[in-house]
């Protein structure tokens, strides 16, 4: 396995990719994140956001010489340093067994890194004693943080895991993120459609869209765009939204207009999950 070198930086050139159906995934998709920075990946649920990760990642095989991370491609390099967490790692069934939390955060080398270790369990305020076949999904989440986050990464791609942490968790959570890439060199990418007190936590905006890049860059250059605000808070939810509705009108409804339109009638007959009703 590579490590990325320690400037993990993620460049994206002139990505295209197709699903096996033959369905297009991301379309000439151009990017350059610097090393050190977070970025916020924004864009209506199907824009491509899980895709583009996943080929980031090395989980996906992209079409050589379009991406690399730290200098590396991470498909054939396996990349040491790049965690990538979505929901696969969030559905991992170890985490709904009878077991301790010392003994998952040791399954993942809790024991080699005791600092980070028990800096995550105060921020994530985890409780030691719990059993995770008896915890709340919001607790089991922060656990499965701990673990995630664990082996200082390099470079830490996020697909939406904090919908279930509260105000506070959430909140200690993104402020470790950003103490992190503020101290070591590392790099982030997160994506989420939760913009509750995120306005001071990126340094750049991907806006995607039918998977496209709309729009990339450093979040000063987005400011324009929105004329007015209450607060910087409101300035990236305005923006967001503005962004989602322009993309709205240009695709126009997933169900189509006029006869592109399936109607419940027209599908009548059609699958069928033995969910009929029976007498
Ligand atoms: N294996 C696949 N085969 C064919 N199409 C797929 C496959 N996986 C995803 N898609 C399609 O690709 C598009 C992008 O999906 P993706 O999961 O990247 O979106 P996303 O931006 O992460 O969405 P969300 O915000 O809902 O998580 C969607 O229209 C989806 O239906």
């Amino acid at each position: 396995m590579a490590e990325t070198n320690n400037k993990p930086s993620i460049e994206v050139r002139d990505l295209s990719y197709k699903f096996q159906d033959g369905s297009d995934g991301l379309e000439n998709v151009t990017l350059d994140l610097p090393a050190g920075s977070r970025t916020l990946l924004i864009g209506a649920n199907g824009a491509g956001k899980t895709t583009l990760l996943r080929l980031v990642s090395g989980k996906r095989l992209a079409p050589s010489n379009t991406v690399s991370v730290g200098g590396n491609d991470p498909f054939k390099h396996g990349l040491e340093g790049v965690t990538y967490l979505g929901v696969e790692w969030v559905l991992n069934s170890i985490v709904r067994t009878d077991i301790d939390v010392p003994t998952l955060l040791a399954s993942v080398g809790g024991n080699a890194y005791p600092e980070r270790r028990d800096e995550l369990v105060e921020i994530l305020d985890i409780d030691l004693r719990w059993r995770m076949h008896a915890v709340s999904d919001g607790e089991r989440r922060r656990v499965q943080l701990a673990m995630g986050l664990l082996r200082p990464w390099q470079v830490l791609l996020l697909d939406e895991i904090t919908v279930d942490l509260d105000l506070l968790s959430r909140s200690n959570f993104l402020a470790f993120l950003k103490r992190e890439t503020a101290s070591r060199p590392c790099t982030i990418v997160y994506a989420t459609h939760i913009l509750d007190n995120l306005a001071q936590w990126p340094t750049h905006l991907v806006h995607m869209h039918l998977g496209k890049v709309k729009a990339c860059g450093p979040v000063e250059r987005f400011h324009d765009q929105v004329p007015q605000w209450t607060s910087e808070n409101s300035r990236l939810g305005e923006l967001v939204l503005k962004w989602l509705k322009e993309d709205l009108q240009s695709r126009g409804p997933r169900n189509g207009r006029g006869t592109e339109a399936k109607t419940y009638q027209s599908l009548e007959g059609v699958g069928g999950y033995g969910l009929e009703k029976h007498d």
